[in-house]
């Protein structure tokens, strides 16, 4: 087993007074169980949770109990570390801890006084209990957070060394590349890139951010949407949008028992002969005066109402003109030719729609037969799931506006343009967040500006391992954001990253697409129409899957260590049962022209020592994508 893939048993005990009684609920245990379900930070399982008093003796038997009986690596308590009477917790932790571990508590707190000076006020304990470790965390949320995150990275080296596990080397090994040392510049939170340029030798050469599937990735994000709001829409602006009631008709649809035919309204009792012509019922007049008795007959027209007195309609073509008036414009007498079958060409009164019958449930996302149907039943305003506003933001100091010409060592942003036209092409109301330069004050400045109009924050670029890469950290430090996870192992996309923050009251999601193009678009499609899916009320949130089959001009495809989304075109052909996937030729994530004829990302496998490329006919799962 590698470091990777072990998993510290944790605890957390919350110590609240208030908690215990209920009177107020747990955010900072939620918060950090979060976190730690994550496994952003840190790969660890909570294995007990527990909430108690400020009570020294219930404090050390529950931590007593979880060191020498249960055995966990690690032990979080959160609150009860300040100066009033009550907080205990760290008298609480030295009474059952065998060994300090103040260089833990010292870390904490000199990272939160960068922060705020109240920092000062707070006494965290850690320290070293048989095989366990335990460590005070404040009892705010945001500071649970802060001081998680700063500490984080040591405690898997932590554990190692407490419990001589054979990693030591290794985990060691990567904690002095990952973790900057305590240096006079350097920046708290350093799992995230350091924003001071004095500090890049120190910047992490790991990513700390967990690996995850694409598939985990998406339920994380699908988990953390909700439904918006109701809004009342005209009918004419429905198509796309999903309806939050059922829709049901106040008449019956025909309203009259119909004719299906052009022709006569007649007895069928009659039989075959001549018939006397009173009169002419046609479609959208009401034929009250006329009544066909025995012998006679009305002229119809398809969708007109039967006279009274009939119960059938024969078509002209099976009919004879018998007698006309004189000037030959009126009918007097025709012949029946045929036999007329009782009810024949009628459409009975709610044969399509009967009165009160539903012709459209929630949840439908309207077409525009749908508008057509709402139009039929005349409901012409209609409830539907409001939509999320989605800004776009790109960062990056290299990227200009389109319309100038190019600048020494820019490129024009091609990410912002694309995405807004995507996602408004998707339905989704836009707001242009414009370019951020690669800078804090930028970044904040852009992202509040467009927390200000959305629910959702769209970024590229600024998410991976540069120096300059600094999104990740913006939204730590100055959104209080929680990250959900930063990296995929998905090709392309692999630090596409998916953060949620309050913000004035309201919860923003963010998602910090990678800023390669291709790999902004493919992430788009993966996680972004998602989540607004969800958010919109639609049932089916991910891009259908086909089965297809493999081409490439140059026979095979090359596998990637990660699972690759590799770009194709699909086709149809009438001879073959499977549609042809066929790539756009070269996937390098730049290369936004890969994705510009691509309605499908074939999902090739990640390569093994034995296989290394797949050739032209494999049947892969195929995700349609709507770009055309
Ligand atoms: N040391 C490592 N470097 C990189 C890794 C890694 O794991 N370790 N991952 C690579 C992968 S994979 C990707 S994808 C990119 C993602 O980078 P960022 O999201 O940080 O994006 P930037 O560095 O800002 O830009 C990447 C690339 O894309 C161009 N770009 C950015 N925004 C736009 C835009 N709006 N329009 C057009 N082009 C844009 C930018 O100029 C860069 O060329 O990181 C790899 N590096
Ligand atoms: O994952 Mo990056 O998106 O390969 O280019
Ligand atoms: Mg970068």
């Amino acid at each position: 087993m590698t470091c990777e893939d072990r998993k510290i048993s944790v605890g957390l005990l919350t110590v609240s007074d208030r908690c215990y009684q209920q009177l107020t609920e747990n955010i900072s245990g939620r918060c950090l169980r979060e976190l730690i379900d994550r496994g952003c930070h840190l790969k660890a399982e909570v294995l007990v949770e527990e909430c108690v008093p400020d009570e020294l003796e219930t404090i050390t038997t529950v931590l007593t109990n979880w060191c020498d009986c249960m055995k966990l690596n690690l032990i979080f308590t959160l609150g009860g570390t300040g100066f009033s009477p009550r907080d205990i917790t760290p008298e609480a932790t030295r009474a059952v801890i065998e060994r300090e571990a103040p260089g833990l508590s010292l870390a904490m707190i000199k990272m939160s006084l960068e922060i705020t000076p109240l920092a000062m006020l707070s006494r965290p304990v850690c320290g070293i209990r048989k095989q366990s470790l335990i460590v005070n965390l404040p009892g705010s949320p945001k500071a649970v957070k802060e001081c998680f995150q700063m500490i984080a990275p040591s405690l898997q080296h932590a554990v190692d060394l407490i419990t001589e596990s054979k990693n030591v080397a290794e985990t060691h090994k990567i904690m002095q590349s990952s973790v900057m040392p305590v240096k006079k510049h350097h920046h708290s939170c350093q799992h995230i890139s350091p924003v001071d340029a004095e500090s890049v030798a120190f910047r992490p050469r790991h990513s700390n951010f967990s690996m995850i599937s694409v598939a985990e990735a998406q339920e994380i994000v699908l988990n953390h949407c909700n439904f918006t709001a109701y809004e009342a829409l005209n009918y004419m602006s429905g198509v796309g949008r999903v309806l939050a009631s059922d829709i049901s008709s106040r008449d019956p649809l025909p309203p009259f028992p119909a004719s299906m035919k052009d022709g006569y309204a007649v007895i069928a009792a009659d039989g075959l002969g001549v018939r006397q012509v009173i009169g002419a019922s046609i479609a959208g007049s009401q034929l009250d005066e006329v009544k066909v008795l025995p012998g006679f007959c009305a002229r119809i027209s398809t969708g007109a109402p039967l006279p009274p007195g009939a119960d059938s309609v024969i078509m002209v073509e099976e009919t004879k003109l018998i007698s006309a008036t004189e000037d030959g414009q009126e009918e007097l007498q025709i012949e029946i030719m045929a036999q007329v079958r009782h009810g024949q060409e009628i459409r009975s009164t709610g044969c399509d729609i009967k009165e009160g019958d539903r012709v459209l449930e929630k949840g439908t996302v309207l077409t525009p037969i749908d508008v057509g149907i709402l139009a039929t039943v005349g409901q012409t305003e209609i409830e539907v799931y409001a939509l999320p506003v989605v800004a776009v933001l790109s960062t990056g100091n290299e990227l200009q506006e389109s319309k100038i010409d190019l600048q020494p060592g820019r490129i024009r942003d091609s990410n912002r343009p694309a995405l807004l036209t995507f996602l408004k092409q998707q339905g989704f109301p836009t707001v242009d967040a414009g370019i951020a330069e690669d800078h804090p004050k930028a970044l904040h400045q852009r992202i509040i500006a467009a927390f200000e109009k959305a629910d959702v924050l769209v970024s590229t670029g600024g998410v991976s391992m540069g120096e300059m890469d600094l999104l990740r950290h913006i939204l730590v430090s100055r959104f209080n954001a929680v990250i959900h996870f930063g990296r995929v192992d998905v090709k392309p996309g692999k630090p596409t990253t998916f953060a949620s923050c309050q913000h004035e009251g309201k919860t923003k999601l963010i998602f910090a697409l990678p800023g390669n193009p291709a790999s902004a678009i493919v992430t788009c499609h993966l996680f972004v129409i998602p989540a607004l899916k969800k958010m919109s009320g639609h049932d089916k949130h991910l891009p259908i899957r086909i089965k297809a089959e493999l081409s490439n001009s140059t026979g095979h495809f090359l596998l990637d260590s990660r699972p690759e989304y590799h770009r194709v075109t699909l086709q149809w052909h009438a001879e073959k049962p499977v549609a042809s996937a066929i790539s756009t030729g070269n996937q390098r994530s730049s290369r936004l022209q890969s994705m510009s004829r691509a309605n499908g990302l074939a999902i090739l496998p990640s390569k093994t020592p034995e296989i290394l490329t797949i050739p032209n006919g494999t049947i892969v799962d195929v995700l349609v994508i709507d770009m055309f």
